[in-house]
């Protein structure tokens, strides 16, 4: 055997030795950064798979099985949940339980529960049902936001200014989502102007941030680069976010761009699942376990356990009877 091979030989059995199965912390020592561009210390996560991570399952997923997802993500150190979304259950069916799962998680102190409204309707009906952040649905795309959510940009901007005004009087923050940033199912190439006008005119409205989303993961690092050099001239970089699916394997690089220009709110689903039922073809979101990984292996402060995220995923996999999309499970479990 080579010198190489027992190397890996020492180490794969140094692995199998670990209880937790856990891949070691060594690998994700901090590496020097200084030429990496200005990486941020700390990187808010938003996790967003109880949302945009299931609502395009086919079979409805039982309440409890959502909930309990929920109660483990709490337990990870994340400090952001979106927990479900109060839109029409006629378009999307699989969020139809959202009262009884915003009612039924465990709400940890710390830890923030938005849920994505996309309309007054949605707002009072979250309200209601306890919620204290919200998320609404802008798009950079016209065609997509009529698939989406049946109105013109238009009419999204009246609906929103709604949503913000009850949101004021009420004291609950609003976060805005752009879809379609890098590219549309229905319009094909958008311009960054067109994402830059979309995301200012929201959080002029008073969106606290903006989460850009490459809705059907079209994007690459050089795309995201000009997309975001045109956004931050508009909006302040601390208020932005990244939302990258993974249908063309390039969501962890795409945020890694997003990161060397500033970024620090990284959206991700557990167990990389996702999609949107009205972009077809998108893939799964990127996945959270992968991020976490990434951002410890370049010394970026997360507040993630990762193995607690580890077994989340795994739970809600086999709640789905699904192989999970994050790379770093996969490999572990292979461990
Ligand atoms: C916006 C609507 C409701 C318009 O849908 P519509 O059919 O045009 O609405 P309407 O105003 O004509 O009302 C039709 C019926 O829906 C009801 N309705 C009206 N509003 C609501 C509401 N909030 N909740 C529950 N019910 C509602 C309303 O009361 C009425 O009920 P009926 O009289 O027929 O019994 C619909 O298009 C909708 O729900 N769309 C949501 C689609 C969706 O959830 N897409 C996925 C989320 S976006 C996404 O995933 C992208 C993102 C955020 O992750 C970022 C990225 O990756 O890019």
């Amino acid at each position: 055997m080579g010198c190489r091979e027992e190397c890996w030989a020492k180490m794969a059995a140094m692995m199998k030795a670990f209880p937790q199965r856990l891949v070691d912390l060594m690998f994700l020592r901090a590496v020097s950064t200084s030429s990496m561009g200005t990486l941020p210390k700390r990187v808010k996560i938003v996790e967003v798979g109880p949302r945009d991570g299931l609502q395009n399952e086919k079979n409805i997923i039982p309440t409890p099985v959502k909930i309990k997802l929920i109660d483990m993500l709490s337990e990870t150190g994340l400090s952001v949940i979106e927990a479900t979304s109060f839109v029409s259950p006629k378009w999307v069916p699989q969020m139809a339980d959202h009262t009884e799962v915003l009612k039924g998680i465990q709400k940890f102190p710390g830890i923030n529960y938005p849920v994505l409204v996309p309309n007054l309707k949605g707002f009072e009906a979250a309200v209601a049902a306890g919620a204290k952040e919200v998320a609404i649905t802008g798009a950079a795309s016209e065609l997509f936001l009529k698939k989406n959510i049946n109105c013109s940009t238009e009419e999204s901007f009246q609906w929103f200014d709604a949503v913000l005004k009850a949101a004021r009087s009420a004291n609950i923050s609003v976060r805005g989502y752009v879809s379609c940033v890098l590219g549309c199912p229905y319009e094909g190439k958008i311009s960054p102007a067109k994402v830059a006008e979309v995301a200012k005119k929201l959080y002029s409205m008073g969106c606290y941030e903006i989460s850009l989303g490459d809705t059907i993961g079209v994007g690459t690092p050089g795309t995201m680069k000009d997309m975001l050099s045109t956004v931050m001239q508009e909006v302040p970089l601390a208020a932005l976010a990244v939302h990258c699916h993974d249908t063309y394997g390039q969501a962890l690089a795409n945020t890694l761009m997003a990161l060397q220009m500033g970024v620090s709110v990284v959206d991700s689903s557990v167990a990389g699942l996702g999609g949107c039922p009205y972009a077809q073809g998108a893939l799964g979101n990127l996945a959270t376990e992968d991020l976490v990984y990434m951002l410890e292996g370049l010394g970026i402060h997360t507040g993630v356990n990762l193995q607690k995220l580890l077994e989340a995923g795994n739970f809600i996999c086999q709640a789905l009877n699904r192989k999970t999309g994050s790379k770093v499970a996969q490999a572990t479990c292979k461990l």
